[in-house]
């Protein structure tokens, strides 16, 4: 569909009476993540949040609308090398973000004349975050008609690599995005309020296969201040040649099971079994993450997958956790909003960023009390050179008032993983929805994208792509 020039069309399966009027693609370097809007009153799911509906995704009716869609980018993805014919004369676009935009960006044009109008990842972030916490507040009132007109919304993520798919939520109307906040400490879960005139600024991160921290101050106002190479990506790559699990669920699903103290060395294991209270440690924190495996004696087969892969878990999430607190306190930011798919609303992997984050806080805090003369840690960096005096007492300022304040706090975000994605679908909105609104909400013809579609159904054997069945599916509700 190209919406720059408002014309708009629908991606209609040849075999269903669904359309699907707009949908934007984030493909990452793990993960494509797709966001489109469809017309259909049939509610693919119910149940509580985050729970997996696996069978519901089996059941060939009640969800019309993604079977097409699996499909179509399955087929983008993952087909063989024979190139499809363009059925067309002029190309489609489809709003893309992501490293993927670019990579796939001849295959999408070969294969199916599509043309991968490409967004910034950043700014799609970015605006993805803004839209889904300042609630759609921002959308234009077109867009909003727009979305009242279409009684479900659906996100839809699938892996680039092994196809799996997971449909996130539907809501009733788009327009309205509730408490899509949360702090997560010590298996309780709260949603915050947030107050958009107190919003910004905040840090950002995203953990998707790298960890990118942004620091944003309104809309379209943003810089990226760090960012770690270890991140969802290491998990996966690392888990997967330490423990052999095949896929991503299953080094998750045995990290539930582990015990890291198999595999850490903590505090207390150097100290036989004390407290190092002086420097504010406790027996049990992590003096070296994987520092157990030194033990001469003892093989990698010596230790048990769920350790390693705890252990791995929260290497990571710690480390995140502790560069994303001192990037708050170095710019001053009260708030760390957390997304990206390695979260996966994994209770452990949340709770351990909280207490990373909150750790590092008391860290300083004790540090800062042991230290009464905060100058101190002034002319010690002075010393080592790089900034004036007057720098240097706006960082220290900054920090102290910080650390009595008690603020930096951690939180995540319900639509983790769908940050970019919702950032490039809600980019459209810049090219004219109005024409989207006016011309698709009366179904119309098939488009020259639904031929593409339909040519290439068509062209594959029986049973080479059953739809629903050879992908493994799982479901959010949320
Ligand atoms: N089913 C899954 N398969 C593979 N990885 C998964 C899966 N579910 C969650 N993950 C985790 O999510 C990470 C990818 O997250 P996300 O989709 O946010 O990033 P990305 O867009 O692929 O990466 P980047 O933005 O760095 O290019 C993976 O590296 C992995 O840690
Ligand atoms: C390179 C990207 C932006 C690709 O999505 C991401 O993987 C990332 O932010 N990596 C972290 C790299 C860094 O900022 O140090």
């Amino acid at each position: 569909m190209d919406l720059r020039d408002g014309q708009t069309q629908q991606i209609l399966d040849p075999n269903q009476p669904t359309h699907v009027y707009h949908l934007a693609l984030d493909i990452g370097g793990s993960l494509a993540k797709l966001v489109y809007f469809t017309k259909d009153d049939n509610h693919l799911v119910d149940g509580e949040e985050g729970i997996f509906h696996r069978k519901t995704l089996q059941k060939s009716n009640g969800h019309k609308q993604y079977p097409v869609i699996l499909k179509f980018l399955h087929l983008i993805l993952n087909s063989g090398s024979q190139p499809q014919e363009n059925p067309g004369s002029q190309p489609i676009a489809v709003k893309a973000t992501g490293g993927g935009a670019y990579k796939y960006a001849d295959v999408f044009k070969e294969r199916l004349g599509i043309i991968l109008d490409k967004e910034d990842e950043m700014d799609c972030l970015v605006a993805g975050a803004n839209f889904l916490l300042e609630g759609a507040v921002r959308f234009s009132p077109d867009l909003i008609e727009f979305c009242k007109a279409f009684s479900q919304e659906l996100l839809l993520q699938f892996s680039v690599n092994n196809s799996r798919v997971f449909i996130l939520k539907h809501l009733d109307n788009f327009h309205v995005v509730h408490q899509e906040a949360f702090t997560y400490m010590g298996d309780q879960k709260q949603f915050v309020q947030i107050d958009r005139n107190d919003l910004y600024p905040y840090l950002l991160v995203n953990i998707g296969s790298g960890v990118g921290m942004i620091k944003v101050e309104g809309e379209g106002k943003f810089e990226r201040v760090s960012g770690t190479s270890i991140g969802g990506g290491t998990f996966w790559g690392l888990g997967k040649l330490l423990t052999k699990c095949k896929s991503f669920d299953e080094l998750l699903e045995l990290s539930y099971r582990g015990n890291n103290r198999a595999v850490d060395m903590l505090v207390g294991d150097t100290y036989g079994g004390m407290d190092y209270s002086k420097i504010g440690l406790s027996s049990t924190a992590i003096a070296s993450s994987f520092g157990k495996a030194i033990s001469d004696n003892r093989e990698r087969e010596d230790y048990k997958p769920e350790d390693i892969a705890r252990s791995l878990l929260r290497m990571i999430s710690n480390n995140i956790g502790q560069i994303s607190y001192l990037n708050a306190l170095r710019f001053g930011l009260k708030r760390i909003f957390f997304g990206g798919f390695f979260i996966r609303k994994h209770p452990f992997t949340m709770d351990t960023l909280s207490v990373a984050v909150n750790f590092c806080k008391w860290i300083l805090n004790f540090a800062s009390l042991a230290c009464p003369d905060s100058f101190w840690v002034a002319r010690r960096v002075l010393a080592v050179g790089k900034c004036s005096v007057a720098m240097m007492q706006e960082c220290l300022i900054r920090l102290l008032s910080m650390l009595a304040s008690g603020e930096a706090k951690a939180m995540f975000l319900r639509h983790e993983g769908f940050l970019g994605a919702v950032g490039s679908f809600m980019s459209s909105d810049k090219h004219g929805l109005k024409e989207l609104l006016a011309n698709e909400v009366v179904p119309r013809s098939p488009s020259k994208l639904s031929f593409a579609v339909d040519k290439i159904l068509r062209s594959l054997p029986d049973g080479e792509f059953n739809g629903d069945e050879s992908i493994e599916c799982s479901v959010y509700a949320a």
